[in-house]
């Protein structure tokens, strides 16, 4: 496997020293580039471009080769776990991810099998290794799934949600459903990292995205639980590196320190947090990832080189922050202001690692 040339963004997560602080994006492959449109289109629909390994890695590479980001993200689906548990991914124009059976029983839940990552969902670790060989050790990439609990309010649900009406219901009369489902979600996305790191991811990020949907007790037994779970088994090192762990639940600032304490190695933050303050709250636990709002990169990029320098000035001197937004960026976002942004934060952020 060719030498790693770009390695702040993992040398940033293990509060390394660094030249300039590392910057990727989330959801840095998607609508707002006319290139993934052009090559969505060709797949067909969603899907079957996550399920082709040529095409899900032409447009990993997309945004690469617009902006000089620090990382790749392997483009795919958190719910394709659940689609490969037998509920039946579709997406329904203009109404986002559904799907065909719901899991809102126990006696679903009960027959729920564990898929097998290089079996149901081989097209994603093919993804992964078609990344790796065409990234050519330019940038680490980076893999990913959803949390238990966010990939649950999607398959109890059966679709997106925004009162999580079904889940709720269940997680107060029916724990004992919930507690199964989750188990047996935290094993399957275990086993489904695990197989992503083997077939080469350098990083893997948690998105718990529907986290702070949840009361202080309920997100700790509930979604905390379960990611503890997770990176308790999860492959740390391969070939011969240490493969950081990101937990990040959107809506989860005042639980950082309860995060910091599962042992992963950094914490992905949203903008209604102050960037300063987490980095005190977290002391030396962990690296922080964020957390400019998305919705910045529709002002100009004056504008947006300001708020880029207040977040750097934020959290100060020295490693540990990878630089992101602090959820994914928005459909209609300009790819001109994304690259202004990423350009900023290389340019002003050396100062802070003399
Ligand atoms: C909750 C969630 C999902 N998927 C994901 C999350 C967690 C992050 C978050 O909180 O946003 C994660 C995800 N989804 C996608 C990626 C790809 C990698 C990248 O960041 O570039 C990643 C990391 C591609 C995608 N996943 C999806 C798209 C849009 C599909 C398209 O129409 O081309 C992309 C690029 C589809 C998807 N998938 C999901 C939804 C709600 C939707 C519809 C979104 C929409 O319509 O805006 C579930």
């Amino acid at each position: 496997m060719a030498e790693l040339k770009n390695d702040r963004y993992l040398r940033a997560l293990l509060k390394q020293p660094v030249d300039v602080t590392p910057v990727w994006m989330m959801r840095q492959a998607g609508r707002y580039l006319p290139e993934y449109r052009a090559t969505r289109a060709e797949a067909g629909d969603f899907m079957s471009l996550c399920r082709n390994a040529d095409l899900a890695c032409e447009v990993t590479l997309q945004p690469l080769r617009r902006f000089e980001l620090d990382a790749a993200i392997l483009f795919s689906d958190i719910l394709t776990v659940p689609d490969a548990m037998g509920l039946g991914l579709y997406f329904e124009a203009g109404e986002g991810p559904r799907f065909e059976r719901p899991t809102d029983t126990i006696d679903a839940i009960k027959k729920l099998a564990i898929p097998d990552p290089e079996d149901e969902l081989g097209y994603v670790m093919n993804a992964v290794r078609t990344i790796r060989r065409e990234l050519k050790g330019e940038v680490p990439l980076i893999g990913f799934s959803g949390s238990p609990w966010t990939l649950a309010t999607y398959m109890v649900e059966g679709g997106s949600s925004k009162a999580f009406e079904k889940i709720k219901r269940m997680m107060y009369a029916e724990p004992a459903a919930l507690h199964m489902l989750l188990d047996k979600l935290a094993d399957s996305v275990t086993l489904y990292l695990n197989a992503q790191i083997a077939a080469g991811a350098q990083s893997v990020m948690i998105f718990d995205s529907w986290g702070g949907a949840l009361s202080h007790a309920a997100y700790r037994e509930f979604s905390l639980r379960y990611m503890q779970k997770i990176v308790d088994g999860l492959t740390r090192h391969n070939e011969g590196r240490q493969v950081p762990v990101t937990l990040f639940t959107k809506g989860g600032g005042l639980w950082l320190e309860a995060m910091a304490e599962t042992g992963c190695d950094a914490l992905g933050l949203d903008w209604t947090v102050d960037i300063g303050d987490a980095r005190r709250r977290v002391g030396d636990k962990v690296a922080l990832q964020g957390n400019m709002d998305p919705s910045v990169l529709y002002a100009s990029p004056e504008r947006i080189r300001d708020e880029v320098a207040s977040i750097l000035a934020s959290y100060g001197e020295g490693t540990g922050h990878v630089f992101n937004l602090g959820h994914g960026i928005h459909q209609f976002a300009d790819p001109e202001h994304a690259g202004a942004f990423v350009k900023s934060i290389h340019e002003l952020s050396a100062q802070y690692h003399k």
